[in-house]
């Protein structure tokens, strides 16, 4: 399948899931060796997401060492990695567990290691089972943009979606 993003005319209606975290509090971890958010994954970003208002998110992540790709910047695929984590998990503002069908990233700035990207995101549609998320990361001392994102997520039955790959998947928590 080939895909670009593109938000339908009319979504369909959203709300906010009344069980989704208060502005300004965390999404609890989804698994603990997630690459994104789990604090026991080797060489994971250890990112935590918090809930906005409406329906969106924000997020944090200094920029390791280890993340370099060209001499003292970030590598595209680790900026790719907490767009796909920030987008990913935004969704649960409407109750609504995903995974990634399609991602675009637009690398605007080199992000230097040392650094700290500050992240934006909002579900912007939805369409049956499509959830349409956009991001924007900027650097601590700055308002410009340095990278954007926009993904399509497809909703799943999440025990089922799992089920063949790791029995536990039901023991996750949204
Ligand atoms: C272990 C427990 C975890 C718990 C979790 C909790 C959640 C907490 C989140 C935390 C944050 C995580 C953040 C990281 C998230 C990842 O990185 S997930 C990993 C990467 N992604 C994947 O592995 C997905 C692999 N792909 C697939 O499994 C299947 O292709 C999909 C995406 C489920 C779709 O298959 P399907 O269910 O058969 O869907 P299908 O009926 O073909 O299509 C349904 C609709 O979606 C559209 N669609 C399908 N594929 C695509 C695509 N690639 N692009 C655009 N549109 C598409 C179709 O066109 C169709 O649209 P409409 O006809 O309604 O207009």
């Amino acid at each position: 399948m080939s895909t670009n993003f593109s938000l339908p005319d009319v979504s369909d209606p959203m709300e906010r899931h009344p069980k989704a975290p208060a502005p300004g509090d965390p999404f609890r971890l989804h698994h603990d060796l997630c690459h994104g958010c789990g604090v026991n994954a080797p060489g994971g970003l250890h990112v935590t997401v918090y809930a906005g208002e409406g329906f969106t998110t924000t997020a944090e992540m200094k920029v390791e060492e280890w993340m370099l790709g060209g001499p003292g910047v970030i590598h595209g695929g680790v900026l790719t990695a907490a767009f796909d984590e920030v987008l990913g998990t935004t969704p649960l503002i409407i109750g609504v567990p995903v995974v990634t069908g399609h991602l675009e990233v637009d690398f605007l700035k080199p992000i230097p290691i040392g650094s700290t990207l500050h992240f934006e995101a909002e579900v912007a549609a939805k369409e049956r089972r499509k959830v349409f998320v956009r991001a924007v990361a900027r650097l601590d001392d700055s308002d410009e943009p340095v990278a954007t994102a926009s993904a399509i997520f497809i909703e799943i039955d999440l025990r089922k979606h799992y089920a063949k790959y790791y029995d536990s998947a039901s023991q996750s928590r949204l």
